[in-house]
């Protein structure tokens, strides 16, 4: 077995050699999805996965756009297209300067096993651009996002592609890309999610990915007759999905202890609680400040600078950050110090040495693709009224969101069983393939 993964890495390595997050996570699908492949014969001969790891289309184009003091700045725009088997191309878009084709394709890969766990016909594509939006003016903003959409929208449409926010892209930003999208097509559609509730987004839309990753560790919980009521729990990044993890996790009595930023952690011993979770909200979303302003407000509170949250002892880990920022030696503090499970709010916040040591130490592990689900499911429900024309309540979609993210941790459990364990990695890996792989056979090689 380790023979085939081998060769098949090799072959992957050789054509995308300069892209490690890309090869990072192909690595983690083929570990678990190869020996699935031997074991059953629709799939040999057909390289599936072979097909699967190379984008239908990859778009990467200019953005000219112009800054307050009248200077022209050039940036790189990108939208990956990996999958459309089961449905038209969906994920989001980044802006932040790491942005380059190994992370939009590596999203991508992951979007495609992710929305096919969602049980809605929603392919996988990601987009965004090297732009940083720090420190920029909402007129700058705009005028990039105008740029940025100048391009793409001749290769999106809400039949085609649709996409959403992701890292540095929030309300803000989808309503100017919409407005630019508009004029040019001339067409009001919901080919964009995460829209104004009063011009088709939906309700739950800015809390799934945040409130389904709590659902998630909820579900994996239960199964070692656990819950959150008075766990200590530790998150990462204070964006989106943390703050709407933090939400969830104080709404079921945990007691959340730190958020960070990309300049380090805060580390509130009373807990960060309903109030204090309100004022990191306006900090983010409004003032768009740095996390370690909690501390000079909060005297509970201390600043670690430049470090992550790994090390402060807790029941339950969060990472809502970024890639890669719990790597194999924060795992054996996590573990060291009692953590009984970790669900990922961000997209492959774990390294393979880190996903190792969660295995290998038996404790619950949720790969993003899985407990993070809850954001692009919702998108999909978005998608779903924006069809209907019609506005489901709060209640109506969070019955939903509930019901995806409970029949996503059944997926996992149904595929992932190692003698009594759930590897949840696996059976997330094989059960967004079956789909996926199912309509690639049936539609013939294309
Ligand atoms: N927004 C969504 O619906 C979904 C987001 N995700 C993933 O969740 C993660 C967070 O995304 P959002 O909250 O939407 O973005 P955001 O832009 O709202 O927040 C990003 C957060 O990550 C922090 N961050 C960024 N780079 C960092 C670094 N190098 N070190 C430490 N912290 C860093 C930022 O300071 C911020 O707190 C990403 O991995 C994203 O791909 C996954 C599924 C859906
Ligand atoms: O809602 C969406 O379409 C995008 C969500 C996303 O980018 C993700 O799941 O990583």
């Amino acid at each position: 077995m380790e023979d085939k993964i081998k060769v098949f890495m090799n072959e992957v390595i050789d054509r995308n050699g300069h892209e490690p997050e890309f090869i990072q996570a192909v690595q983690e699908v083929a570990e678990t999805v190869i020996p699935y492949i031997v074991q059953h014969d629709i799939y040999h001969g057909k390289n599936i996965l072979l097909r699967m790891v190379e984008p239908e289309r990859l778009i990467s184009f200019r953005v000219a756009w112009i800054d307050d003091d009248g200077e022209i700045h050039v940036n790189r725009g990108y939208r990956v297209q990996m999958n459309s088997a089961i449905g038209p191309y969906k994920g989001g878009l980044r802006f932040h300067p790491t942005v380059n084709a190994s992370v939009l394709k590596f999203l991508a890969f992951e979007q495609v096993f992710k929305n096919s766990l969602t049980t809605l016909p929603m392919g996988g594509g990601k987009g965004g651009s090297d732009f940083d939006p720090k420190g920029k003016s909402d007129d700058e903003i705009m005028r990039f996002c105008h740029a940025f959409m100048t391009e793409l929208c001749r290769h999106i449409g809400p039949y085609t592609d649709i996409p959403a926010g992701d890292i540095g892209v929030g309300a803000r930003e989808i309503g100017f890309l919409f407005g630019m999208y508009k004029k040019i097509r001339n067409e009001f559609s919901g080919v964009l999610t995460g829209k104004g509730l009063s011009w088709g987004g939906s309700l739950i839309r800015p809390e799934a990915t945040g409130y389904g990753t709590v659902y998630f560790a909820d579900s994996m919980l239960k199964t070692i007759n656990e819950t959150f009521e008075g766990k200590k729990v530790v998150i990462s990044g204070s964006g989106n999905v943390a703050q709407y993890a933090a939400e969830k996790v104080l709404h079921l009595g945990g007691k959340v202890l730190t958020l960070s930023d990309s300049g380090g952690f805060i580390y509130d011993k009373d807990g960060i609680d309903k109030e204090k979770l309100a004022f990191v909200m306006d900090l983010k979303n409004n003032k768009r400040g740095r996390i370690s302003e909690y501390a000079d407000k909060y005297p509970s509170a201390e600043y670690h600078k430049g470090e992550t949250p790994w090390k402060v002892a807790c029941d339950i880990a969060l990472p809502c950050a970024t890639q890669n920022e719990l790597d194999g030696d924060d795992a054996a503090t996590l573990i060291k110090n009692g953590c009984i499970a970790v669900a990922e709010g961000a997209n492959m916040p774990s390294t393979p040495e880190a996903i190792h040591a969660f295995h290998d130490a038996k404790i619950l592990f949720a790969p993003g693709k899985a407990s993070n689900a809850g954001g692009v499911a919702t998108s999909g429900l978005e998608m779903s009224q924006n069809s209907l024309r019609i506005s489901w309540t709060r209640e109506e979609v969070d019955k939903r969101l509930k019901g995806i993210m409970s029949d996503i941790h059944d997926s996992c459990v149904e595929y992932g069983d190692e003698d009594g364990y759930c590897n949840y990695v696996k059976g997330a890996n094989i059960a967004g393939f079956v789909k996926v792989a199912d309509a690639m056979l049936a539609q013939g090689v294309i």
